[in-house]
């Protein structure tokens, strides 16, 4: 099978998404912020709401490829199982003493069981449940509820923790410790599922680095053209876009484009704030303002980085440029600033394109949808009450891996 994400609009053909599991009914009021949650999530109308979203896309003929279900044919790859067990299921998790059993179960345990704790985490019931009788100083000093391995409900967030850019992809380097683990199952995937491990393609970043080198997902777009635009933002340090750059330019990749974002919750990726819509088109929240940016482009030797800053007033321009073209149309919702904060907050510029001036975005977002229908958009909506309180809407919960050629 070939890879390759040469745009943000091209006919979306296959994309990876994460339906929400175990891992949402972890979250409670005390522990959400540590989680990168701003509430509590119904688990039950989340998994309905996120099928809808997969019912849209396979009317639509995209071929859905589910994480979960990549990692469990992983596991089945002997090589994949212990590199996951080393990265995951370490004696900082069970203790020195309970390791050693709980390795041996792990080793042995079916590949979706062993799946879903890498994504769900498990508690100390729940490992006794598998292994009755397992004693240490750690499991008597537990509660049953605790957790020995944290979930990982931000998995929903397919695309920031992997990002197909043009002909390969980067395993991104997370900011935050609760998203930090997501790699490994990326990486995992990436090296051994029979999809991935037989095909050619370049690995852009394998997310090893430490957090400040920092690169989300939610801050690259793939513009097209050969160019790429990425949010300096909340999660992304101008550290992680030169890596990438570098990596990128090294791969034939013509130019990046770094916008410097406010650093906010509310504003923490670049799509939080701007998606493109279609052929040269971008919705772009009101608050977002003009935004400095800097032009980045392969130097003289394979060493050097050419650097151009550009005032914010040019941000347009400069995003023109990179595509080639002479103007860009930035659609931005006429409503008053405390509305369109409101849809900014429910993830009204977090727009996922299936192909060019067709996009899936949150039905909330009511003036949103109606300004960008009425410009000739199409909008197809799906229900975002529960997903979007990890704060992500369609653009986030995706990570497309082939999109067909823009004509
Ligand atoms: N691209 C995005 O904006 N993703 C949303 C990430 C939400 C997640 N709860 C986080 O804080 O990382």
């Amino acid at each position: 099978m070939k890879f390759s994400v040469a745009s943000e609009i091209g006919e979306l053909a296959t994309v990876i998404l994460h339906r929400p599991g175990r891992e949402m009914n972890r979250l409670t009021p005390d522990n959400k912020d540590e989680l990168l949650f701003d509430d509590v999530l119904w688990l039950e109308r989340a998994q309905q709401d996120h099928d809808q979203f997969a019912a849209i896309l396979k009317q639509r003929g995209v071929n859905i490829l589910y994480l979960q279900d990549l990692l469990t044919d992983t596991i089945e790859v002997p090589a994949a199982r212990e590199y996951l067990l080393e990265g995951a299921l370490t004696p900082d998790h069970t203790g020195l003493t309970a390791a050693p059993t709980v390795r041996r179960w792990a080793e042995e345990a079916p590949a979706a069981v062993l799946a879903e704790v890498l994504i769900a985490g498990i508690t100390k019931a729940e490992l006794l449940e598998q292994l009755p009788g397992v004693s240490s100083m750690v499991m008597s000093s537990i509660d049953d509820e605790d957790l020995l391995l944290s979930p990982l409900p931000n998995h929903l967030f397919t695309r920031d923790s992997s990002s197909w850019i043009y002909d390969g992809v980067s395993v991104n380097t997370m900011r935050r410790t609760a998203r930090r683990r997501e790699t490994l199952n990326y990486r995992a995937i990436y090296r051994w599922h029979p999809l991935f491990a037989n095909a050619d393609f370049p690995l852009w970043n394998d997310g090893t680095l430490g957090r400040e080198m920092s690169i989300e997902g939610g801050d690259i777009q793939i513009i097209g053209n050969g160019a790429v635009m990425i949010g300096v933002s909340e999660r992304t340090c101008p550290q992680g876009v030169e890596h990438l750059a570098a990596k990128l330019f090294a791969g034939g990749i013509r130019e990046v484009v770094a916008v410097r974002m406010h650093k906010s919750r509310a504003q923490m990726h670049l799509d939080t704030i701007m998606t493109m819509v279609d052929r040269g088109t971008f919705t772009k929240y009101a608050g977002a303002g003009m935004l400095p940016t800097v032009t980045l482009r392969p130097g003289d030797s394979p060493d050097e980085i050419e650097v151009r800053e550009n005032a914010p007033e040019l941000m347009h321009q400069v995003i023109a440029e990179a595509l080639g073209l002479d103007e860009i149309v930035v659609l931005t919702t006429p409503q008053d600033s405390r509305s369109a904060a409101r849809e900014q907050w429910d993830d009204g510029a977090n727009s996922l394109a299936i192909a060019p001036g067709t996009i899936i975005t949150y039905e909330r977002n009511v003036n949103t949808n109606r300004y960008l229908t009425s410009k000739g958009i199409e909008v197809l909506t799906i229900p975002g009450s529960e997903l979007g309180r990890g704060r992500g809407g369609p653009h986030c919960m995706s990570c497309p891996v082939l999109r067909n050629p823009v004509d």
